[in-house]
């Protein structure tokens, strides 16, 4: 049985910016299986929603190079009303911030009932009230009757995406893409809608896509784990291997920016700076070079590539063979303090 759903090859997004095209996601290669969730991991700015977008085919202006098979299909250049049968009905997102993702003049009936309508032009008044009804049970919002007929600004956080959860899942997608789905929301509530996300996962055996800062929540959902950095995957693994052997020096910089990383006290665990502005990224070289200027230059590759150093486990750039966490004098010398 083929369990691929989503296979990205080469996927290039760039956006204009004055006279010039930059690409937010560059060379992104992926798959994602039935049944799977993917998490995306990377510091603010490094294109994990770019990406999202780009494969929900949201960006109306970018110019997008390669391809996104998604079950046969490569939406790429697919004209916008093939991709908008397939979006919201195959394919859906949850959003990052539910009141922006809500209308606020619309009831929640009316909200979801107008995702079940756009796929299903001849389901009647009756049976899409008790689809509406069915899916705010089924997302766990107790008094399903009555939240119908409520406006967003009427109910919690919480609740509000647990909303957004339900349109998602409206017409049961075979992926579904959840950007920051919790970020917003307090501890207990996360961990619901996490419970919630993983049901999905196995009940609609979707292939499932989530773009997370929250290691926590990755060591908790993930299968597998792509790290991105500056546009590119840099490192992309299995859950366990990615927590256990991390490679890459931006993977192992997150993972020691995690509290109570076993890491010695005396190196530093956090490598300093972010994620250049678009228009300021290196294109050239290894794009994670200027954030550690201690490894030196011979070791970074001249046209760094995925290479497969063991099975399932891809890392970008021979630069991971010799890096380490420097000491204080180091990162001083280097200028980088
Ligand atoms: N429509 C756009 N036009 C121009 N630049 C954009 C556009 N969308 C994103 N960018 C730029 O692309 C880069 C990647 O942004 P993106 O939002 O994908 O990052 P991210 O990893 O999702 O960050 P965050 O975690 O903050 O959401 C950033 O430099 C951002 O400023």
């Amino acid at each position: 049985m083929n369990d691929k759903l989503l296979e990205i090859r080469n996927l290039k997004t760039s956006f204009r910016i004055r006279d010039d095209y930059y690409a937010a996601v560059d060379d992104v290669s992926l798959n994602v299986n039935k049944n799977e969730v993917l998490a995306i991991v990377g510091e603010s700015g490094s294109g994990k929603s770019a990406l999202a977008f780009s494969i929900m085919g949201l960006h109306n202006r970018a110019k997008m190079e390669g391809s996104i098979n998604f079950k046969g299909t490569n939406l790429v250049g697919l004209a916008p009303g093939k991709i908008n049968k397939i979006r919201g009905k195959e394919m859906s997102m949850i959003f990052q911030d539910p009141l922006t993702a809500l209308n606020p003049l619309m009831t929640i009936e009316e909200q979801i009932g107008e995702v079940i309508y756009l796929h299903n032009k001849a389901i009647s008044n009756r049976d899409k009230k008790a689809k509406v009804i069915e899916l705010l049970d089924q997302v766990g919002i107790p008094h399903a009757k009555y939240v119908c007929d409520q406006y967003p600004h009427e109910l919690s956080g919480g609740m509000r995406q647990r909303v957004i959860i339900a349109i998602a899942i409206a017409n049961s997608p075979e992926l579904l893409i959840a950007d920051e789905p919790t970020t917003a929301l307090d501890v207990t509530i996360q961990a619901q809608i996490l419970d919630l996300i993983r049901d999905l996962k196995q009940k609609m055996d979707a292939g499932i896509i989530l773009i997370t800062h929250d290691l926590g929540v990755v060591a908790e959902m993930a299968d597998r784990v792509a790290v991105m950095y500056a546009g590119e995957i840099v490192e992309i693994a299995e859950v366990n291997t990615l927590f256990e052997q991390p490679r890459h020096p931006y993977t192992r910089s997150l993972l020691n920016s995690v509290p109570n990383s076993d890491e010695k006290q005396d190196k530093l665990h956090v490598i300093q700076g972010i994620v250049p502005a678009l228009q300021n990224l290196p294109r050239e070289g290894c794009r994670f070079k200027t954030r550690i200027p201690w490894i030196a230059e011979s070791t970074h590759e001249d046209h760094p590539e995925l290479h497969e150093i063991a099975p399932n486990h891809f890392v970008r750039c021979s630069c991971y063979e010799h890096f380490y966490f420097p000491d204080e004098t180091e990162v001083e010398n280097s200028g980088l303090s």
